[in-house]
């Protein structure tokens, strides 16, 4: 595999424009930049779009909010534009990604440049809503760009033989790792064979596992990889785990952890919030269960009163779900509780803190939750809570402590012992 290293890895925008770019990217896709105000490319988007406009596949591995949605939305309705007046029911691009968020965050993102193709039909495919009100409008309207979940996807392809794949130009696999440890590879695997070989095809993630490497091998013809990786944090360390996990955070987030025994974190996790009631927060729990139980313990305490505090879990309706990610998207500050549903890619506006009330198991997760935060260049800060049998996670994250004298809880917060 041929290895690039993008320039400029430090900084939020490269000095290219959208518009210096070779081989030249079009008007019409220049203009959506301009009126959405994107002017200088990021480093992954400076080394990507290039490469995938020049028909060369790629496995990108950049950073939490690097751009990488971008990087690879560009070249696919670039790519596009060279087919035009495609059949109803020829399918010319799919792009999958693990949640029902990031297909519809990714599909809005992408709307502005797909409009300007003039005869292609994109579709949003998740799953939450009817699979038969998905058949019934694609057999009326078509659909010549799919954008969706892996298992809504595939139950697609099996159930529509009206759909024609033979002519596909570009699929793009995003998050690519947690595709595959979600359980999906059967059909991830299943839709790959439907597709013909001669395609471009682009994994994009800001982990990379040994499962990813695999499909790599088996899904993309001699790809280009790109890497990108922010500055090297503080510590001067050697291990190679340990500096993969630390040049995967954006350079300006700041993480710490803090050590408490397992009964005081109720009462520490309160006394964070009270001291920060102006911030906009994600925390992150471990099961759907515990995201509902403090959904009805926070907003019953007087010291947090007036906060706006939003549950997300992947056990409630669709329709909840679009619901609370809407309203936090447009608060200026507030908490989200929430799973591991809202730790990938999700680019959610003026988050200042990140809290894991329970650490993830795979250290990867870390990286997607705390890169809600510090996304292009922004400040951010994220914390963990750990327990004294956890300290693995600091070696493996290089991150510094806050005493507990720090954090010492005040007199507001209330002694609560999670059910
Ligand atoms: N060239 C650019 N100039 C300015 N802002 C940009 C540019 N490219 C992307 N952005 C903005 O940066 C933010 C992060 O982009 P994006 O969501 O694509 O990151 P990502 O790398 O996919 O992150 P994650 O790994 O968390 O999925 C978005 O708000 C996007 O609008």
């Amino acid at each position: 595999m041929a290895s690039i290293e993008a320039s400029n890895p430090n900084r939020a925008l490269t000095d290219t424009r959208f518009s210096d770019l070779k081989p030249p990217l079009s008007e019409p896709v220049l203009e959506a930049l301009t009126q959405s105000g994107f002017e200088f490319c990021t480093p992954v988007q400076a080394a990507t779009i290039p490469l995938l406009c020049s028909y060369k596949d790629v496995a990108v591995d950049a950073a939490t909010g690097s751009g990488k949605t971008l990087a690879f939305v560009v070249p696919l309705v670039e790519i596009l534009r060279r087919f035009t007046s495609p059949k109803p029911h020829q399918v010319m691009g799919i792009v999958v990604s693990p949640t029902r968020e990031l297909s519809s965050q990714i599909f809005h993102v992408a709307e502005p440049f797909i409009s300007t193709l003039a005869n292609v039909k994109p579709m949003l495919l998740v799953g939450g809503t009817e699979v038969k009100a998905d058949t019934r409008k694609i057999e009326e309207e078509g659909a010549n760009l799919l954008i969706g979940t892996p298992g809504r996807l595939y139950d697609i392809m099996e159930r529509m033989d009206i759909l024609d794949f033979r002519n596909l130009e570009i699929l793009i696999l995003d998050e690519a790792d947690r595709l595959l440890d979600m359980g999906f590879q059967k059909q991830i695997t299943s839709v790959i064979s439907c597709l013909p070989k001669l395609r471009r095809t682009g994994l994009f993630s800001a982990t990379q596992t040994e499962a990813v490497e695999e499909l790599s091998k088996a899904g993309l013809r001699n790809p280009v990889r790109v890497e990108v990786r922010s500055e090297t944090k503080s510590l001067n360390d050697s291990s190679s785990s340990q500096q993969s996990a630390s040049s995967k955070t954006p350079s300006s987030l700041h993480i710490e952890y803090l050590e408490c025994e397992a009964d005081r974190k109720p009462a520490q996790l309160v006394d964070l919030l009270i001291k920060n009631k102006t911030q906009k927060i994600i925390i992150y729990f471990m099961t759907c269960a515990c995201v509902d139980y403090w959904g009805v313990v926070l907003p019953h305490l007087a010291a947090l009163k007036g906060l706006s505090i939003i549950s997300l879990h992947g056990k409630m309706k669709q329709t909840a779900r679009e619901k609370a990610l809407a309203l936090f998207t447009s608060l200026s500050s507030g908490i989200l509780l929430c799973t591991d549903v809202a730790a990938r890619g999700l680019d959610i506006p003026g988050v200042d803190c990140i809290v894991q009330f329970d650490p993830p198991q795979d250290p990867n997760v870390f990286i997607h939750r705390v890169g809600r935060t510090a996304r292009m260049g922004r400040q951010g800060s994220a914390i963990v809570f750990l327990l004294p049998k956890e300290e693995a996670y600091v070696e493996f994250l290089r991150i510094r402590r806050v005493p507990l004298e720090e954090r010492k809880c005040s007199d507001e917060a209330p002694d609560i012992v999670p059910q």
